[in-house]
């Protein structure tokens, strides 16, 4: 039998947000009662129907690489930022500078956390809007900001916007966010296309993320 091909795809953004939670919901069709705060990254796999009903039909394993959030664990984890296919940014909806910090996870796992990173670099919209990785941005905890701004499942996310990525908001201790066929689960499915795409087209192979910028500046530096 053939082996089954892979891609990796980050799951970034600051600690408590809720990514643990997104990552079991989507891996395990169920909500994680009492997730623990994750040290270094934990890795969950998805079994993924690549056009699934068209024809070219394929199955694909998704590695989906839940990173700690933690800023104390800040100058080790670019080890986890090699040979990436596709980057899941998630923020709190009841937290707004979970949301301005997903700048600063974008800029750290494109610039492999070096050092212009930590000692301050900032992020620049430009720098993302030609870019090769597909982005997808999740909104959690949309049941408690529910009460602070009543149509939060469709607020729209700046960092969304400015990276041209596709996005969506959900309660993760609630499988209805994620049914299969749902709105949100076909953005994820399709989101996954784009990744398996992006890595297995012609001419492709991995992308890193410093090979990336560097296209980005090739195109438009010059
Ligand atoms: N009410 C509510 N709680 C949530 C939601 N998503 C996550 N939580 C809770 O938020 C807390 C943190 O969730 P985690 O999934 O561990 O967050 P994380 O981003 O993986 O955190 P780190 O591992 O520290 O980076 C847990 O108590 C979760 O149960 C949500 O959509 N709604």
């Amino acid at each position: 039998m053939a082996a089954i091909d892979k891609v990796k795809v980050l799951v970034v953004g600051d600690s408590g947000v809720g990514k643990t939670s997104f990552v079991h919901l989507a891996c395990h069709s169920e909500p994680y009662s009492n997730p623990g705060a994750t040290i270094g990254c934990s890795v969950e796999v998805k079994l993924h129907g690549y056009k699934a009903g068209l024809p070219g039909e394929k199955e694909y394993f998704v590695e989906l690489w839940d990173i700690g959030g933690s800023s104390s664990h800040r100058n080790s984890r670019s080890i986890f930022y090699n040979l990436v296919n596709g980057i899941i940014l998630v923020h709190d909806l009841s937290n707004r500078k979970s949301h301005q910090n997903l700048r600063k996870w974008l800029a750290e796992v494109l610039d492999k956390g070096n050092d212009k990173v930590n000692n301050g670099y900032d992020y620049d919209p430009e720098q993302f809007a030609g870019n090769q990785i597909p982005i997808l941005v999740i909104g959690t905890k949309a049941d408690q900001a529910q009460s602070l701004n009543g149509n939060v499942l469709s607020k729209r996310s700046s960092v969304a916007e400015e990276c041209g990525a596709d996005e969506f908001n959900i309660d993760c201790t609630h499988m209805k966010y994620l049914t299969p066929g749902s709105t949100n689960s076909v953005k994820l499915a399709r989101f996954f296309d784009k990744v398996i795409e992006r890595r297995y087209s012609a001419n492709q192979g991995h992308v890193s993320p410093l090979t990336d910028r560097r296209r980005w500046k090739n195109a438009h530096m010059d």
